[in-house]
């Protein structure tokens, strides 16, 4: 309930629309009553074999309702659709701006598909929250207010009565199914995520699962799960074709009420016997408005798992917090790590401890280390995707935490080990990192990269994740985005792991090249293999979260220590071609 009530606080800015859609839900269904019951005052009328002009009446309201029913379904068709989109996109929105500030770090604990359903199913099945849940009863509210005067302008027993079993298809029926079919919408989401999970793994891991001979363990589990749905979906198909036999018992049994309440009336004189069929047929229509109630506690439950399942989301605490009034990007880009601390989330050891570094505006680092040390997470902290538990990141004078996240991003130019290509085009892949470039640019790019081949065919599909493209390819593609990002800061983690030697070392060419040129870039470089080492200004050696060494090439190969023996060790079999700087 909890839930509903929140997603109502969300979408309450569509009240007018939602009134207006119900309101001529009302009018519709309250024409379609006019329509029936001005036909049942001709009919009892004509078989009296009255004068024409005594039927005038009745005529003229059934011209009137006809015509004003359908145009009334029309509009309103119309209305309650608009009034849905309108819902529908307002929560898109919101979830879509409530998610931003929780990527990456927060995410990181959902399963893809998981992510999928909710960001997919869960808001769409929100879609029903007004057409099923909340019209309906406004509807069915006004049609038995309707029916109420009407018929109380007989006899106020009448609207007892009718009131009585309104109530009851109102409350009781719903009350009844909505027991029954209690719990399933919440199974069903939550399989209904695991499916959309598995079958994610499914397709990506499907190489993988041939390889190890596990695809008929994972088809079955697959296949359990669907079985499991198809249960959950026949019972609640079950359930709902309840609705209609239940609700027309109700409505029978209305009218039998009511004839027991009419007859004597009609028989002393009190109500002529020409309204008997006029009343009756108003009880009958007017159950109309209470088909779609049993359903609504469904969709109740539907609406408020989902609710729930979003606001699970939405209510975690993004890792990194924004400041309210960001300060302006700084001009001077020298980047300042002091004393800075972080220990990952449900973990005990601490990935940094104590560091503090200094990296000048336009100096070259190169930050190496063994595997695990933390020296992606440097970079993490750096892009504000993590808030360190202890001490302060300076870009300039300026500590990133009173900065924008999108401005630090903006700032720096990253290429990282994992490198995403969106299913389109070499193209649309490129512009991403500057929308507005035109073909030279990208072409330009391209050739920095090493990708002077894919200047002819800038509108490719790249396949599937880039699947059509090399690892290596793949890599030059976010060397040459990162380029046309054209930031003041460069990130390099790992960037060259896929290339050749000497691919990479053409690379690492161009780029120390462009760090060069006037305005000089701040450049940090990630990792193993310690190629070049003499172009870069400063050298870091991590271990296990603690600098242990920094300094130029040549002082850390004097000192003997952790960066000379990895040196050594990398260098034993190297063609000395390579072997450029030592
Ligand atoms: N999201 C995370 N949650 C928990 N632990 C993490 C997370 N990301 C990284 N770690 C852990 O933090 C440690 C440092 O990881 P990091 O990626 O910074 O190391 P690295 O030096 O870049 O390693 P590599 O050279 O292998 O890329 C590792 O032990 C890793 O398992």
């Amino acid at each position: 309930m909890k839930e509903l009530l929140r997603l109502l606080g969300i979408i309450r800015t569509y009240h007018w629309w939602m009134i207006l859609a119900a309101t001529l839900g009302f009018a519709t269904i309250g024409s379609g009553i006019g329509l029936l019951m001005s036909s049942a005052y001709i009919i009892a009328k004509a078989a009296l074999q009255l004068p024409f002009h005594e039927l005038q009446l009745g005529i003229a309201g059934v011209r009137l309702f006809g015509l004003a029913r359908g145009v009334l379904r029309y509009i309103e068709r119309l209305v309650s659709h608009s009034t849905t989109f309108k819902i529908l996109s307002g929560l898109r929105v919101w979830f879509y701006e409530s998610l931003e500030p929780l990527a990456p770090a927060r995410l990181l604990q959902y399963k893809s598909g998981d992510l999928l359903q909710r960001i997919t199913k869960d808001i769409d099945s929100l879609e029903n929250l007004y057409s099923r849940v909340i019209a309906p009863p406004l509807t069915a509210i006004m049609i038995s207010a309707l029916l109420w005067f009407l018929l109380g302008s007989f006899s106020p027993m009448f609207s007892i009565t009718l009131l009585c079993f309104h109530a009851f298809a109102a409350v009781g029926i719903p009350l009844f199914t909505g027991h029954i079919n209690r719990g399933t919408a919440t199974k069903m989401a939550g399989i209904q995520a695991e499916l959309q999970s598995m079958t994610i793994d499914f397709v990506q891991g499907l190489g993988d699962l041939m390889l190890f001979n596990r695809l008929d363990d994972h088809t079955e589990k697959l296949y359990r799960l669907k079985t499991d749905e198809l249960k959950l979906q026949r019972k609640q198909a079950l359930i709902q074709r309840l609705h209609e036999p239940l609700i027309g018992l109700l409505m029978n049994s209305a009218v039998l009420a009511l004839l027991w309440t009419l007859t004597p009336q009609v028989s002393n004189g009190t109500i002529d016997g020409i309204y008997t069929a006029v009343i009756i047929i108003a009880v009958m229509a007017s159950f109309e408005a209470f088909l779609p109630l049993p359903d609504a506690t469904h969709h109740l439950e539907t609406s408020a798992t989902a609710g729930k399942r979003l606001f699970e989301i939405i209510d975690t605490k993004p890792a990194v917090p924004s400041p309210h009034h960001p300060e302006r990007f700084p001009d001077v880009h020298s980047i300042k790590f002091e004393n800075i601390s972080f220990t990952y989330p449900q973990t005990f050891t601490p990935t940094l401890s104590s560091l503090s570094l200094q990296i000048e505006e336009g100096e070259k680092v190169a930050i190496i280390g063994p595997s695990g040390a933390g020296k992606s997470t440097i970079t993490s902290l750096l892009l504000r995707f993590w808030e360190p538990s202890q001490g302060d990141i300076c870009i300039g004078d300026r500590s990133i935490r009173n900065l924008d996240p999108e401005t630090i991003r903006k700032n720096i130019g990253i290429v990282s080990q994992k490198t995403y290509l969106f299913s389109t085009s070499i193209r649309e892949n490129l512009l991403l990192a500057k929308p507005d470039a035109d073909d030279k640019e990208l072409k330009n790019s391209l050739t920095f990269a090493g990708l002077s081949s894919f200047t002819t065919k800038l509108d490719q599909w790249v396949g599937q994740h880039g699947m059509k493209l090399s690892g290596g390819e793949r890599q030059r593609m976010a060397i040459a985005r990162m380029l046309l990002q054209d930031a003041p800061i460069i990130v390099l983690d790992e960037a060259t792991a896929n290339l050749d030697t000497v691919t990479e070392k053409s690379v690492i060419q161009s780029i120390l090249g462009l760090c060069n040129k006037q305005p000089a870039k701040t450049l940090l470089v990630i990792t193993h293999r310690l190629r070049d080492m003499a172009q870069f200004d400063k050298i870091v050696v991590l271990e296990k979260g603690c600098i242990v060494e920094q300094g130029a090439h040549h002082e850390l190969l004097k000192k003997n220590g952790l960066y000379a023996s990895m040196w050594s060790l990398q260098h034993r079999q190297t063609p000395p071609e390579l072997l450029t700087d030592s």
